[in-house]
């Protein structure tokens, strides 16, 4: 497994060692000591997720202000671009974000950190995604930032509008949002 730092350093793309042969193919999607060898994180995962969704479909911005979830995420069927926003008050990175290809060909995986809002839009015909999370589902801290916050300004892989959810199409700018406070440490 390859780590690789983004334009936010605690944004990581992970590639898998992938093994091909005349059957197909096979590669550990997680392997704990992989990650923490290639990282130097070890997070504790406490629930997987699957989503799929159409072409032109966008999903977030989302992040928990309380029981933050650190995401790692991928792209098993399909094609997306995939966003990490840091939301972190106090980060030298603060609304800043990057974008990702994730998709079923490159195996790539994105970790988005815990106070990371998190959002992606779906370039082919569908896309699946799968991911795990370091925090459980807490719809009473979920937050939505606008995903076209110009103060952000997202260049997103888009050819018209996207579909959004009602809740998604009722995000808030970043600078009128509760935001993610960490701990000093955790900085
Ligand atoms: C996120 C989530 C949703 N749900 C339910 C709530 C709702 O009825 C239905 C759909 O929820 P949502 O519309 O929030 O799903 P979605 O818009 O796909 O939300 C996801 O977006 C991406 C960008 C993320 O980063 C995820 O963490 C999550 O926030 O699924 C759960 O049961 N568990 C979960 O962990």
């Amino acid at each position: 497994m390859k780590a690789t730092a983004t334009a936010i350093p605690e944004v990581l793309i992970l590639e898998p060692t992938f093994h091909g042969d005349a059957r197909g193919f096979f590669y550990e999607s997680y392997n704990q000591r992989a990650f923490e060898a290639a990282t130097g994180l070890r997070p504790t995962f406490v629930q997987d997720n699957h989503s799929r969704s159409l072409k032109g479909v966008l999903r977030g911005l989302h992040y928990q202000i309380r029981q933050p979830q650190g995401k790692l995420v991928r792209v098993v069927q399909g094609c997306a671009f995939d966003v990490a926003v840091d939301v972190r008050k106090g980060s030298p990175t603060f609304g800043r974000w990057v974008g990702v290809e994730l998709s079923e060909d490159n195996h790539r995986q994105l970790w988005v950190p815990e106070g990371f809002a998190h959002g992606f839009v779906v370039t082919s015909e569908s896309a699946d995604f799968l991911y795990k999370a370091t925090d459980y589902y807490a719809p009473q801290h979920e937050r939505c930032i606008a995903w076209d916050d110009p103060e952000i300004g997202i260049d997103w892989p888009l050819q018209g509008p996207p579909s959004l959810s009602a809740k998604d199409a009722a995000g808030v700018r970043l600078a009128d949002a509760d935001v993610f406070e960490p701990t000093p440490r955790s900085l």
